[in-house]
């Protein structure tokens, strides 16, 4: 077992961990990693007296403590209350004759007691461990240990203000200049994000004033703090504060510091909170334009909302006009966004129309078209919209729209908002009038029909089979269970599957994903596709292996891609799939997907929809995008990163197999909450990965003699994931981000290497990226960090698997650390990362299929 496995054995928490199995399992083992392991285990379920016996087995060996194991016991304790034992501890360390033994003591220990203490509104003994550690520091001036001090400083001031001790804070500052620390931007930043939090645009003027009166140099994101301050700020109608909020973008001219998209959103806050709306549009897009920034959908989806907000009834129509007139995309949140304005402000029919005209929805039409025919968009909100307008209204007006929501009965939709529809029904009516509003439904639940995707048929067990209830209310509640029954997804007991498609099913990825979709309970392959060199075949006839199984014994014959595109022709209607997922060459999935109905999902494992700039993807991939418009609505899936995102996605770009431990190991430290722990312009990725990454289409550069018994670099600063890889950490790190990246090709078939060189913000360590990464990935079933300073992921660990494992090392250089990280590229790379993000797109538990894939090895 891997020693990264080792922890998460007991992640549940107290309530699932047999302490003694932990003691059982593991003690005899011994090593540095497995001690750190258990009494982190031990920690986390309060059981302080293991941790103790397994430090002094540690203590008692002779080994100096390593930094990383000193700070599981320093949390250990300090979590457990125990922060004065954890003082002892650090204090007696300090004090030890062995030099290696104080050296492991640093920065990162005193800033967990410090969050402690702080916490347990122990300010003043905060403040006097802070002195004591600073006088324990040799050194003066601006060296490693007013950055190690700072960082502590700012330890105290982050949980002060997320304590809301804004006034103890401030002095706090003020205290770091007399104690020769003088406060960075860093130092307001915190302060300035805590006046945001409550709103107190005065305060964070007086705060940037302090700023220019000490010499430090704001930069974009302490501006954009100060207007969000202003934005949150009580309305003075003495004071216009649409004034004030361009006098400091004023500054940010005067100062030469980038106007970003980010100050755009609270700016145009302060003018809607004057009641200025359209003038403050207007100003951001003169800003855009100003800066040559792309308009943006978030911008107008604020304005949007801020517009129902005030009750106002043209302007959401005014604003989507003028996104129309700018290119400005209308993007699922936008569409949320109608749909909520107009059902809050009851304005239902008007609300119905805008949206269909907006978003190019026939008026009046039936079935698919109607709801989803605008690509990317999701039926869900708006069958939400029609079931509350049933709910509420009921009158005739609405009977045309019953057909739809029959059409689209078996989508899956969030029955908590059907719940709330019900309920203010329940509230709003009286039993006879209701019986009244909800009629329709009745038309509903008899017609029993559901265009082929509900498993109702005539077998008695579709959702709207059940008799109906003497009330409208219970009727009501029935047509929320039927909705929220989700029909194609239940899987047990003999109810329909998922029906879904594998594009490419004879190549590499296209086989793992069929070795894992076997495994699916709930999955029914429905079609695999192949090129016309293997179309007609079985898969065993290309792949063996799945002869010799026999959950492959019902899978369809590979079909010829055109021929699946030919709807209806071949025996498969491709749109009667929920999902596919597309394991095509580049550029093939865009045309695919143009002609795909917008009811079935796509999950896309080649590079056709990652970039969501298309004029660079027609840079690197050579011609112009063939489906901007989907592109625009597609979300890239890491899921680690981007869960929620992909969770109401329609067309899911999974990422690019180096791309995907790339942005693992470096976003959250681009993306830390204190600002980036790394130098954002002086990362190095250095790439290696196994010959299935090349595909299985025959090619001279995989051919055996070219990659056996040696190696190569090969796309030297050309490789096109070095776009996509800088795409995720420019969004991470909020400003551009270039990378050295250079892959390799090394004999192996499965497995990808990285090894990432990064230089460290001042007064960060190594121990605080890697505490950063292990915290982010503590609840993540498939991202391993592993314990111990020693161990180094090794891709043999992970093959076959779903998981990625990284490490990071404190380099010798000062300054810098380096990260490795490990992957399948077939599986995490590729084929595994696509069913993660499948199961999260149709709301199945993430680890479906997955966690049973255990590493193989040896
Ligand atoms: N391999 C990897 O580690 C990773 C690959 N990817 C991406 O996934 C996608 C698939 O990669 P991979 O499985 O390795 O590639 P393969 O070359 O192994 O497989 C390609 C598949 O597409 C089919 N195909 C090829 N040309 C056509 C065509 N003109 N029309 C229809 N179908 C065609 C092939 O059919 P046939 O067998 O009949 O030729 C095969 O099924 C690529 O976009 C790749 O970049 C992403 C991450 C990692
Ligand atoms: C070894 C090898 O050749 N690897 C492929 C990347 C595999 C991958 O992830 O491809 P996509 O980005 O296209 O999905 C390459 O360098 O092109």
């Amino acid at each position: 077992m891997s020693p990264a496995t080792l922890p998460r054995a007991v992640d549940g928490g107290a309530a699932d961990v047999d302490v003694s199995d932990i003691s059982r399992s593991r003690v005899s083992r011994g090593t540095l990693q497995e001690i750190g392991s258990l009494i982190k285990s031990f920690g986390r379920v309060g059981a302080l007296d293991r941790c103790w016996q397994y430090w002094n087995e540690l203590r008692q060996t002779g080994t100096p403590p390593p930094a990383h194991i000193l700070t599981i016991m320093v949390s250990a304790l300090a979590n457990n209350g125990q922060v004065g034992a954890a003082m002892d501890l650090l204090r007696s360390l300090e004090g030890d004759a062995n030099p290696a033994v104080r050296a492991s003591v640093n920065e990162v220990h005193y800033s967990r007691l410090l969050t402690a203490l702080i916490r347990g509104d122990r300010f003043d003994e905060a403040l006097a461990l802070l002195s004591e550690w600073r006088q324990r520091q040799t050194g003066h001036g601006e060296g490693p240990q007013q950055g190690a001090t700072r960082v502590l400083f700012h330890t105290i001031l982050d949980a002060l203000a997320r304590m809301e001790s804004y006034e103890q804070a401030e002095w706090v500052v003020g205290h770091m200049g007399r104690e020769g620390v003088p406060p960075s931007h860093l130092s307001y930043t915190i302060l300035l994000r805590a006046c945001e939090g409550r709103g107190d645009g005065g305060k964070a003027l007086r705060l940037l004033q302090d700023m220019y009166d000490r010499h430090i140099d704001p930069d974009s994101e302490v501006y954009e703090a100060v207007v969000s301050a202003l934005a949150g700020s009580p309305v003075d109608l003495t004071q216009d504060l649409t004034e004030t909020a361009m006098g400091i973008v004023a500054d940010m001219e005067e100062r030469h510091v980038p106007v970003t998209a980010a100050i755009l959103i609270p700016l145009l806050k302060v003018f809607a909170r004057c009641r200025k709306l359209l003038r403050g549009v207007e100003v951001c897009e003169d800003l855009a334009d100003a800066y040559g920034m792309a308009p943006s959908t978030t911008l107008y989806q604020h304005a949007i909302r801020a517009a129902f907000d005030q009750g106002s009834t043209d302007t959401p129509d005014l604003l989507l006009k003028r996104m129309h007139a700018r290119g400005v995309l209308l993007s699922q949140a936008v569409y949320d966004t109608l749909v909520d304005g107009y059902a809050r402000n009851k304005r239902f029919e008007e609300g119905i129309s805008t949206i269909r005209e907006a978003f190019g929805l026939p008026q009046g039409g039936t079935g698919s078209a109607a709801l989803g025919g605008h690509e990317g968009v999701s039926d869900k909100s708006l069958l939400q919209f029609i079931a509350q307008m049933i709910v509420e209204r009921g009158d005739g007006a609405v009977d045309g729209l019953l057909h739809e929501l029959r059409h689209y009965a078996g989508v899956v939709v969030d029955g908590g908002a059907l719940d709330r529809c019900v309920q203010r029904a329940r509230e709003a009516a009286t039993a006879k009038a209701a019986e009244d509003e909800l009629t329709p439904l009745s038309t509903l639940v008899s017609a029993n029909g559901h265009g082929g995707q509900t498993a109702a048929g005539g077998s008695g067990r579709g959702p709207f089979s059940r008799s109906l209830g003497a009330d409208a209310a219970s009727r009501a509640r029935q047509l929320v269970t039927a909705l929220r029954s989700e029909p194609s997804v239940q899987g047990a007991g003999g109810a329909q599957k998922i029906r879904v498609g594998v594009l490419g099913a004879s190549g590499y990825t296209g086989a793992e994903l069929v070795r894992l979709l076997l495994n699916h309970p709930i999955v029914d392959i429905q079609l695999l596709t192949a090129s016309q060199r293997s179309a007609g075949q079985t898969l065993g006839a290309v792949y063996p292996q799945f002869d010799y199984v026999s959950q492959a014994a019902d899978l369809p014959r590979l079909m010829a891609l055109e021929e699946a595109s030919e709807l209806g022709e071949g025996g498969v209607d491709v749109s009667s799939l929920d999902a596919v997922f597309c394991a095509l060459p580049h550029a093939k999935t865009q045309e695919f997907v143009k002609v795909l109905p917008a009811s079935v999902k796509v999950i896309d494992l080649s590079a056709d929809f990652r970039l969501m700039d298309t004029d660079t993807y027609e840079q690197w991939y050579g011609k112009p995008h063939a489906a901007p418009d989907l592109q625009a609505t597609a979300v890239y899936g890491l899921p680690e990163l981007h869960r929620t995102k992909v969770e109401g996605a329609r067309i899911c770009a999974n990422p690019g197999c180096y791309p995907t431990p790339a942005q693992l190991a470096l976003c959250p430290l681009l993306s830390h909450e204190s600002g980036p722990l790394i130098d954002a312009d002086s990362i190095i990725i250095d790439a290696k990965s196994g010959v299935t990454g090349a595909g299985r289409a025959p090619k001279q550069n995989t051919l055996f003699c070219e990659v056996a018994d040696g190696m190569h670099a090969y796309g030297v600063a050309a490789h096109r994931h070095a776009p996509e890889i800088e795409q995720g950490l420019s969004e991470a790190a909020g400003r551009p981000v270039v990378v050295n990246f250079t892959p390799h090709l090394v004999p192996l078939s499965r497995g990808i290497f990285e090894t990432m060189y990064v230089k460290m913000r001042d007064g960060v360590t190594a121990e605080t990226l890697k505490q950063t990464l292990a915290d982010k990935y503590a609840p993540e079933p498939f991202v391993h960090v592993l314990e111990g300073a020693k161990s180094v992921p090794e891709t043999r660990h992970v093959r076959g698997s779903n998981v990625v494992a990284m490490n990071v090392f404190a380099d010798r250089i000062s300054g810098r650390a380096i990260i490795t990280a490990v992957m399948d590229n077939l599986c995490k790379g590729a084929s595994g990362q696509a069913v993660q993000n499948f199961n999260i797109m149709f709301g199945l538990p993430e680890t479906t299929a997955l966690s049973g894939q255990l590493p193989l090895f040896p």
